[in-house]
């Protein structure tokens, strides 16, 4: 079968990519605790979060952690404009502090939905981290705490990034474009 995908052109490599990790858990660990609830937006959140709460633990701070499933690309390279919830936290989030993690903040509206989810179940206090932030030509609410890298406006594939499902496993960051 032909596989009309473009070739990833590497923007970040992996050796990059831990060390932008390493300096993200740095800037958090002192103002979280271990109650903290690092919070992972399912699916494509989860390889920087693995990384993120390891980088946290070497430095000493051993976090909660739990997941949120949205989606709002589907297979698509841009959004739907609505975010489809596919699951909810599993533990009880009331009264306690959260860390949401997602790999990328583009139009920023599934960070937005995570935090009004958490603030509605009764966190006390709501921080984001996002690896990537890409630009964007309006203000987005609410902006990342913690940001790793300022992205180009690409398309970008790799550290959880998919394309269609797709390429999510590549330890580099690139663009599919
Ligand atoms: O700032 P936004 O425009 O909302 O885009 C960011 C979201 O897009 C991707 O999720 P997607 O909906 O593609 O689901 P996935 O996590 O399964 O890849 C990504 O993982 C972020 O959660
Ligand atoms: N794979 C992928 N998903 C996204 N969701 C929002 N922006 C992006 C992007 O650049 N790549």
């Amino acid at each position: 079968m032909a596989d009309a995908t473009p070739t990833p052109t590497v923007l970040l490599p992996e050796s990059e990519v831990q060390r932008i990790v390493a300096d993200l858990a740095a800037q958090i660990a002192p103002v979280i605790d271990d109650e903290t609830v690092a919070a992972v937006l399912l699916t494509g959140g989860l390889w920087f979060a693995a990384d993120l709460t390891r980088a946290l633990s070497r430095i000493g701070r051993n976090v909660r952690f739990d997941a949120l499933w949205l989606a709002s690309y589907g297979d698509e390279q841009s959004s739907r404009g609505k975010i489809d919830i596919y699951a909810d936290f599993q533990r009880p989030i009331e009264g306690r502090r959260v860390l949401i993690i997602d790999d990328v903040f583009d139009t920023g509206l599934s960070l937005a939905e995570a935090v009004r989810i958490a603030k509605e179940k009764g966190a006390s206090e709501v921080l984001t981290v996002v690896f990537a932030k890409k630009p964007w030509p309006l203000p987005r609410a609410p902006e990342p705490d913690f940001v790793g890298w300022d992205a180009p406006n690409r398309f970008l594939v790799g550290y959880g990034l998919d394309h269609a499902g797709a390429l999510r496993g590549l330890p580099d960051v690139c663009a599919l474009d």
